[in-house]
């Protein structure tokens, strides 16, 4: 029997509805719409389409959306300089630079300069540690997204083995520490790793986030097993494809999620989340 689709397309709808109901209570009580300031480095055709979506969402859900979009050769001092400029302005609540940034800047120093309180992406290292430390307060989007998607399963995960593919600091290691707080026994592959089928072969939990389109055969899937496709890899023919072969895949899952259509819409809405919890629970004005 062919595997569910884990739908993320509606999951975020639903979010997203609740979050506009919390703007809605919000301003009914008579405090400002939430403030999120997307800033843009470059003319990234992909990063264009990731920023329209996160600025579209503002509007929809009632947020103040703030844009910066800066040239592609923007000193890293004038980034900076923006955002001590937005840590500032008390009607931002959520600051987010879109990655990837030019060569020349460094986003650890990007990252690092915004105030832990407005980062709703969560990679600054304060936010990453309270993840660690299970005090989680603004995390990872794309991770905590996952998560939402695999409430919606029912499946209990505590004490699944979990494999995780890819080690970035924006998805597999916030998605590790994600599911070592659910109860979940995880495995972080890497480029490093050796036989990685057999990795997956095991696995109750298959999350694949390296950036390689069919890297996780089908073939290798576990029976039953669940698997989440962080993968958003651009084909010559201008398709999206993820890092699982999908059709393959889907004979043997129980759960899956398609790319398109699944991980990536879920990113949008927990920013979302994240910023409308910021504004209520980090700045009482
Ligand atoms: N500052 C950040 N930069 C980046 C992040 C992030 O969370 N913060 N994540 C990724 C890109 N990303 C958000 O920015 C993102 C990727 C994909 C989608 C999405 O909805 N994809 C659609 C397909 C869109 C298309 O047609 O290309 C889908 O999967 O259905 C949203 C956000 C790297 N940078
Ligand atoms: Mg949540």
């Amino acid at each position: 029997m062919s595997a569910q689709i884990l739908d993320g397309r509606a999951v975020a709808a639903e979010v997203r509805s609740q979050v506009k109901t919390g703007v809605e209570q919000r301003v009914a009580a008579g405090r400002r719409p939430p403030g999120l300031a997307v800033v843009l480095v470059g003319e990234s055709p992909a990063s264009q389409v990731y920023v329209r979506g996160k600025r579209n969402a503002c509007h929809e859900v009632g947020f103040v959306s703030v844009s910066h979009d800066l040239p592609a050769d923007t000193p890293e001092a004038e980034i900076l300089a923006l955002v001590d400029e937005l840590n500032a302005d008390p009607g931002v609540d959520g600051i987010l630079v879109q990655l990837p940034l030019p060569d020349h800047v460094d986003p650890k120093k990007v990252i690092e300069r915004i105030r832990p309180d407005k980062d709703v992406d969560g990679f600054h290292p304060y936010n990453m540690g309270r993840l660690a430390v299970r005090m989680p307060l603004l995390c990872p989007c794309t991770p905590h997204g996952v998560m939402t998607l695999l409430s919606r399963t029912g499946v209990e995960l505590a004490g699944l083995d979990a494999v995780i593919v890819g080690a970035s600091n924006i998805v597999g290691r916030p998605m590790a520490l994600e599911l070592l707080g659910a109860g979940c026994t995880v495995t972080v592959c890497h480029s490093r790793t050796r036989d990685l089928s057999a990795h997956i072969a095991r696995a109750d939990l298959v999350v694949a986030a390296v950036g390689r389109p069919g890297l996780i055969r089908g073939a290798w899937i576990k029976p039953g097993a669940i698997v989440i496709d962080v993968g958003m890899n651009r084909l010559d023919n201008g398709k999206l494809a993820g890092d699982v072969e999908f059709d393959a895949a889907r004979e043997r899952a129980a759960w899956i999620t398609p790319v398109p259509g699944g991980v990536g819409p879920m990113t949008i809405a927990t920013l979302l989340e994240n910023t409308l919890y910021a504004a209520n629970e980090l700045h009482p004005d």
